[in-house]
């Protein structure tokens, strides 16, 4: 794993954030800085640094640098070698804190001071944010703040983080000059000298018992929930009619809205044409931008309702149960429920999946969950997916009001597990040797998700999807325009002027090499430019076949155009080809980062491509033969 450390801000003293996981670090960071970066009721969300800015009450400027949880400093996994590195001041590229607010979770005392005590032996200036005040005070918890701080020989300050409590008081604090001062000058309470976690133990143990703070803090609701959840019967099943429900969900809610942005392009489409001259101008912006972007904005509905889920489970912390259900089913290809996280972030995007690979400790498992991510439909893939279904797949309800093209989508999603689990148990094969390993994974307890944060998660996401539209989608659609419509075809030439042009040439040589899984030389052309981003196949495809019409029905929708021109045959092994293709660039430098070489890039792109390759042809072949 290597880090690229690109510094924000440049001046002013550095504050790191430091805490068990899920502590409410993150949230913490964003009061401060008024950042938004992801929180989530889950071990784990945070795996790298990040910056931000504050200005103390004094005016100071100070940089303040959000980590990843860590138990202790002793790393078991590369997330937690991130923050241990910076605490050492060992991490390339930065320089070590000047001061170290310890985050604590009121409600897990015993195992969140142990780490207060570990990182005061540092020597580093320390402050306590004594978090989750508000969940203690519901459980009952008293907690003295100034027999704490004695204890502790640090200041303490309460914090609520996702309400803003106490944050303006954390700011005063870390004001004042005196706090600045090495800890090595200050009284050791309680903390062994040397780095022994048992004597943390047992430092931490008594300290509780002299603030009368010994009692577990219970979670009635949550253990009462769990019973169901965690159940060996009911758990599963509860799983599966839940992810299937998103799925249904993500067709029917978004009929209505996508049928909205259909329209408006549409409009668009021909009320820019009426206006525009007839000329290359028009045939750019009615042919290449509104009907290649417009193509690809129609799917934002989809990718917000299949997001609010997410969001939904992330922040009800559903997910670490999830994970335990699937621990023994992931055990038999050779992985453990600490995979899980890491791929299902996978379904928003190959990029966040691969990083959040470094909370697993087992350097094997790391590398085959990295190897397996780009398997997992991310959200580029549905814009694709819900072209070819919705042009294929009649909008029909089964039995009990089942969607059709909800039950394709889902099994697309289905698709691509199975394969990424078919994948971990080959490489299981030839790499596990009788490893025997349990899951430990922290159980936060549940809460309800806060509307704030799904929003600025939903809004995260409409920004992302902006950007790209606007960003690579909008560049390449420009320049697959260029291509398809230059040079002009020769006069008197038959066939559409598309034909001629550089793209036309192009797609044409490729089909040769695709004709034998069913794509045609459209198509062909389209895979190019998705290669930068699998959505882009679909903007392109608009631009393509929007230059391929002859008349005035240039800015038609593609889904007609596309389930009449195409057979099933071709339709189907361009739906596998998505299913397995590495189609993403950024996803095969993300693995060359976090791997740490070309190797493992090189490997998985090689066998995502086989794969693909030879699943399209089975596909097309078969149905052909089939005669559908
Ligand atoms: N009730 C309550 N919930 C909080 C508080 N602070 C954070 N949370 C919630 O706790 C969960 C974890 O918050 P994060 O900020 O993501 O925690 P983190 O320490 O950054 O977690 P990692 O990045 O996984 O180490 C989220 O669901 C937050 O909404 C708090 O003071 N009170
Ligand atoms: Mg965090």
């Amino acid at each position: 794993m290597t880090e690229a450390v690109v510094h924000v801000f440049k001046r002013g003293p550095l504050v790191a954030l430091v805490g068990n996981p899920n502590c409410g670090k993150t949230a913490l960071f964003n009061r401060l800085t008024g950042s938004n970066q992801k929180v989530a009721n889950y071990a784990g969300v945070t795996v790298e640094r990040k910056e931000g800015r504050m200005v103390s009450p004094s005016g100071k400027t100070l940089r303040i640098l959000d980590l990843p949880g860590a138990y202790s400093l002793h790393p078991r996994s590369p997330d937690e070698s991130v923050t241990v590195n910076v605490l050492y001041g060992r991490a390339a590229g930065e320089k070590r804190p000047d001061l170290v607010v310890c985050v604590v979770d009121a409600t897990h005392l015993r195992r969140n001071l142990r780490l207060v005590l570990a990182v005061k032996r540092l020597g580093l200036p320390c402050v306590v944010a004594l978090n989750m005040a508000d969940l203690a005070e519901k459980h009952g918890v008293k907690i003295d703040m100034d027999a704490l701080a004695r204890e502790l020989g640090v200041p303490v300050v309460k914090t609520v983080a996702i309400a803003g409590d106490g944050a303006e008081a954390l700011k005063q604090v870390i004001d004042q000059p005196d706090i600045w001062k090495h800890a090595s000058d200050l009284q050791n309470n309680g903390a062994a000298p040397e780095a022994d976690p048992r004597g943390d133990h047992e430092a931490v143990r008594s300290m509780l018992a002299r603030l009368g703070l010994d009692e577990v803090v219970p979670h009635h609701t949550s253990d009462q929930i769990d019973r169901v959840v965690l159940h060996p019967v009911f758990g599963p099943i509860l799983l599966a009619v839940l992810l299937f429900f998103v799925f249904q969900a993500v067709f029917s809610w978004a009929e209505t809205p996508m049928g909205w942005i259909e329209s408006a392009t549409t409009w668009l489409g021909n009320g820019v044409g009426a206006l525009l001259p007839d000329g290359w101008i028009k045939s750019l912006v009615v042919d290449g931008l509104i009907a290649g972007v417009g193509g690809v904005f129609v799917f934002l509905p989809q990718i917000l309702i299949l997001f609010f889920f997410i969001l939904m489970l992330e922040e009800s912390g559903y997910l670490p149960r999830a994970a335990f259900l699937l621990d023994r089913i992931m055990g038999s290809v050779g992985l453990s429920g600490r995979s899980f996280i890491p791929l299902l972030s996978s379904f928003a995007c190959a990029i966040p999946g691969i990083m959040a690979a470094r909370t697993i400790n087992n350097p094997r498992d790391r590398l085959v969950t990295i190897m397996i991510a780009p398997l997992m439909t991310c959200s580029a893939r549905l814009p694709v997916y819900a072209l070819l279904i919705g042009a294929f797949v009649p909008q029909r309800e089964l039995w009990g009001g089942i969607n059709q093209q909800g039950l394709v989508l889902f099994g697309l999603y289905i698709a691509g597990i199975f394969s990424a689990m078919a994948v971990a148990w080959v490489l299981k094969q030839f790499t596990t040797k009788g490893q025997v390993r349990s899951l430990m994974m922290e159980l936060p307890a549940y809460h309800w998700p806060r509307a704030r944060n799904i929003a600025i998660g939903l809004w995260q996401r409409v920004m992302i999807f902006l950007r790209r539209v606007g960003g690579i989608i909008l560049g390449l659609t420009i320049i697959l325009w260029f291509l398809a419509s230059f040079p002009a075809p020769p006069l008197g030439a038959a066939g559409a002027a598309i034909e001629y042009s550089f793209a036309g040439m192009l797609g044409k040589g490729l089909a040769v090499l695709f004709a034998p899984i069913g794509f045609n030389w459209q198509i062909s052309i389209a895979l190019v430019p998705g290669l930068a981003a699998r959505e882009v196949a679909v903007s392109a495809l608009g631009t393509v076949y929007a230059l391929s019409a002859t008349g005035d029905d240039t800015a038609q929708a593609l889904t007609p155009l596309i389930s009449h021109g195409w057979t099933l045959p071709t339709a189907l092994s361009l739906l596998v080809w998505y299913v397995f293709a590495p189609m993403c660039l950024s996803t095969l430098a993300t693995i060359k980062r976090e791997t740490g070489g070309y190797k493992m890039p090189l490997v998985a792109a090689s066998y995502l491509f086989a794969l693909a390759y030879t699943a399209s042809f089975i596909t097309y072949h078969l149905t052909v033969w089939l005669g559908w």
